[in-house]
């Protein structure tokens, strides 16, 4: 990994993550997060230490002109499995009967063994979250094809950092439409300070991070790094939906798992962003517990996320023109 995150695994999620590991490599492999900066001019973005040598070439950053926005705040929950490949497994409250009762073998023992996600927000303060707040789908088909198609046509590259300040350097117009779009569809769910928190520029610099992950690729459980972000984060899924599992830092042993189908968008602000870990388990599918208390095995597409965070002062220079490392 490389220096972007503190990491806190506990040795539960550790455990877990091996035994995912072992029981998915001979499936998918495991892949490192291999990271490449693109630079937006007045802020220097760095390359992370990671394995991979760093891109000589140029990203070229393709701009499009967006389709209007169809903001419907229609929910339907069953259609977040809707297109998805999913089996229904035994229900949760039967977890006595037979395994040969089930339609097909559980692919993966550490699948059984992670809490089941919930379709609704855990109770984390800080955490917002609302399975029927989806942002358009032609706005999310055009930024998942933007992201593929610029940033993401090197087999070895699944992350990309840009950066922005609001008078110098903007984001890509497909991220700027993203921002103006979450900052629509999330103002009635926000308070007026958690929605400034987010969206006030203030002359901050702000950071979009780009993640692709193929099925059975995940993220350590980490919390933002600390010293170089704010409070306030804002993620958005594309493409695909995967469960986020939460554990609380320090003694406790909280633990929460929430299914982020494609298009939602979930929103990190003081004890969600600084006092727990969130984190995607390296699966292929993410058992989900539904509505009516039924467990579904939800199989996992290629997904691509945007997290948007603000830089801390200070930190809106993380290294020099020539991409050279910060060590
Ligand atoms: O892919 C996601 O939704 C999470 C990404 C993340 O946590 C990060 O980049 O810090
Ligand atoms: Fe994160």
């Amino acid at each position: 990994m490389g220096d972007d995150y503190q990491f806190i695994p506990s040795t539960a999620v550790k455990r877990k993550l091996v035994e995912a590991g072992d029981a998915l490599r001979t499936e998918s492999g495991k892949r490192t997060r291999n990271k490449l900066v693109v630079s937006i001019p007045a802020v220097a973005g760095t390359r992370s230490k990671e394995e991979n040598p760093p891109s000589t070439t140029p990203i070229p950053l393709i701009f499009a002109d967006l389709p209007p926005l169809d903001l419907d705040d229609d929910c339907d929950t069953d259609s977040l499995f809707g297109s998805l490949d999913s089996e229904p497994i035994a229900a949760s409250s039967s977890a006595d009967a037979p395994s040969e009762a089930r339609a097909e073998p559980i692919p993966s023992i550490a699948v059984i063994e992670l809490e089941p996600a919930s379709l609704t927000a855990p109770s984390i303060p800080g955490l917002t979250f609302d399975p029927c707040l989806l942002l358009p789908e032609p706005l999310i088909d055009e930024v998942f094809a933007q992201c593929m198609s610029t940033y993401f046509t090197n087999p070895l590259t699944n992350q990309i950092m840009l950066f922005s300040r609001p008078d110098a350097s903007p984001l890509p117009p497909f991220l700027s439409d993203l921002i103006s779009a979450l900052s629509g569809l999330l103002r009635p769910k926000l308070s007026e300070e958690t929605h400034d928190l987010l969206f006030a520029a203030r002359g901050r610099a702000r950071q979009a991070i780009v993640n692709l992950y193929e099925p059975g690729e995940g993220i350590t459980p980490h919390v933002d790094l600390l010293d170089r972000f704010g409070d306030g984060i804002v993620g958005v899924s594309m493409g695909s939906g995967c469960a986020m599992h939460f554990a609380r830092t320090g003694a406790s042993k909280e633990r929460h798992a929430l299914y982020l189908p494609a298009r939602s968008v979930i929103v990190m602000c003081g004890a969600a962003r600084y006092e727990w870990t969130h984190g995607i388990e390296k699966l292929s599918e993410d058992v989900v517990l539904g509505e009516d208390g039924r467990t579904q095995v939800v199989k996992r597409g290629t997904r691509v996320s945007v997290t948007f965070r603000w830089l801390l002062p200070g930190a809106d220079v993380v290294g020099d023109q020539t991409g050279d490392a910060k060590e």
